[in-house]
């Protein structure tokens, strides 16, 4: 049995979506169809799902809403008349959003959720539909009692008694038609993944049915070996290894979630990540291990949104407990970490900038300096993380230099080194506004002569 997703680009109009019944007919294997919301049909386009959240925003504004909905209902009528699906199903879709509008708003991330969540519900409904009209028997399946979710305040995730539940879909007689993006606590609240997160849902599905494979249907023929849209023409990747997908996915490669991965990987089920606009290209694969090539870098990746907290104090280095009181100060706030480098006497933390704001950010330097009594404390902003990732890495000496000297001949000044442990990732952060010429002089480095 296969489980495949299509992202928003594959499902974003009706000749979209024909291309996809195509694919599920094309092999029986297919039983598990997870799709997310229209996506964009053009670069000027707007994804449902931002239409869906301005609803939501406006919605709790108190303005009207009845312009938003509209626009919302108009990308499915589109959809559903071209796919011949008649007029009810648009009507249908309109009274789902004036109800999810008129529903709790007593929490906003959850009222939001549930808003958000109406573009794939209702686009798996009119698939699966459509699906029936053209003779693939099919059945839209809810992830309400079956994909079920951690509650407040964590982020989204799928509890163990998930994978129990899903793994009946496996029985089904009709191709599985299952929405993307959310699941629904067991006290029946629905929560969003991350955006992207239905790359999640697919995966999730993959591992409680026990897939032979989870294949990722997108808008480009493999994953590249950095992105398209900054680097002309990058180098396909054939095979990588679930460990290079993680860390290139963390750290901007947007074709495939990084949380995606681990439900698959403890299954050791294998993903393609495939092109529904050609489908006869082979994608690239992702797989517990692979070959070696003659490459040692596999792809470069670069994702914005960095902040540090610079942290010294003379002799830090002496003082038991230091790293735990002040990660503490950061737990209290709810803030997580990417990376701890440091001095004998100082540290810099680097987080996410998306999980600060500026109470926050005074909140903590009030307590860094009176409960660790330090010399210096203070945020940055505005980095991103340049990520050079391969298993290869490991055996190749001299990798660090080669890529610090390509970026210091840009006269760009290098903030923070840090080689992951695994030695199969090495991060450069940077200032935010150098990130694509960086990105171009260490493809250049590393791709450009190397032979595959
Ligand atoms: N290294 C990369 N390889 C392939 N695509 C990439 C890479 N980095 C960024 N992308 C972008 O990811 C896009 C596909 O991801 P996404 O927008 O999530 O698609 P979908 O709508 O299928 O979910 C591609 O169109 C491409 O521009
Ligand atoms: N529609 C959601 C979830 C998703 O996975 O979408 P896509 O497959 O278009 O990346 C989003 O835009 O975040």
């Amino acid at each position: 049995m296969i489980v495949c997703k299509f992202g928003g680009t594959s499902v974003a109009s009706a000749t979209q979506i024909q291309k996809v019944a195509n694919i599920v007919k094309d092999n029986t294997a297919r039983r598990i169809v997870v799709v997310s919301a229209p996506g964009k049909r053009s670069s000027e386009d707007i994804k449902v799902t931002d239409l869906l959240i301005d609803l939501a925003d406006t919605a709790l504004a108190n303005a009207d809403v009845a312009a938003k909905i509209q626009t919302v209902v108009n990308r499915y009528e589109d959809i559903t008349a071209e796919l011949g699906l008649g007029k009810d199903i648009s009507e249908v879709i309109a009274q789902d959003l004036r109800d999810r509008v008129a529903g709790d708003r007593s929490n906003k991330e959850l009222f939001v959720d549930s808003i958000k969540a109406s573009g794939e519900d209702n686009n798996a409904k009119v698939i699966a539909a459509y699906f029936n009209t053209i003779g693939v028997p099919a059945r839209y399946v809810s992830p309400k009692d079956l994909l079920i979710v951690n509650d407040l305040p964590e982020r989204t995730f799928a509890v163990a008694e998930a994978y129990e539940r899903l793994a009946v879909l496996a029985q089904s007689e009709e191709v599985i038609v299952f929405p993307g993006f959310f699941g629904y606590t067991k006290d029946g609240i629905l929560r969003t993944f991350d955006r992207g997160g239905s790359d999640i849902t697919g995966s999730i599905l993959a591992a409680a049915v026990g897939a032979e494979l989870y294949e990722n249907f997108t808008d480009v023929d493999c994953v590249f070996s950095a992105n398209p849209k900054v680097v002309n023409n990058p180098a396909e990747i054939k095979e990588i290894t679930y460990r290079e997908m993680r860390e290139l996915s963390y750290a901007g490669f947007s074709v495939f979630h990084d949380e995606a991965l681990m439900p698959v990987f403890k299954k050791d089920i294998p993903v393609n990540i495939k092109n529904t606009n050609n489908p006869s290209a082979p994608g690239t694969r992702v797989v517990p291990t692979r070959e070696l090539t003659g490459r040692p870098v596999t792809g470069i990746s670069v994702d914005s949104g960095f902040s540090t907290l610079y942290v010294s104090k003379y002799l830090m280095n002496r003082e038991i407990g230091f790293g735990r009181k002040l990660l503490q100060i950061l737990e209290d706030e709810g803030i997580s970490y990417e990376h701890t480098p440091s001095g004998l006497d100082d540290i810099s933390i680097i987080m996410r900038s998306n999980q600060l704001n500026l109470e926050k950010e005074e909140r903590i330097v009030k307590r860094v300096q009176q409960e660790l009594q330090v010399d210096n404390v203070y945020f940055r902003h505005g980095f991103s993380m340049v990520v050079l990732v391969g298993e290869g890495m490991r055996n190749s000496t001299g990798l660090a230099g080669r890529a610090a000297l390509a970026i210091s001949k840009l006269g760009v000044n290098i903030e923070m080194i840090n080689q992951g442990s695994s030695e199969v990732s090495l991060v450069f952060g940077v200032q935010q506004n150098y990130e694509d010429i960086i990105l171009k002089a260490l493809y250049e480095e590393f791709f450009s002569a190397v032979p595959v």
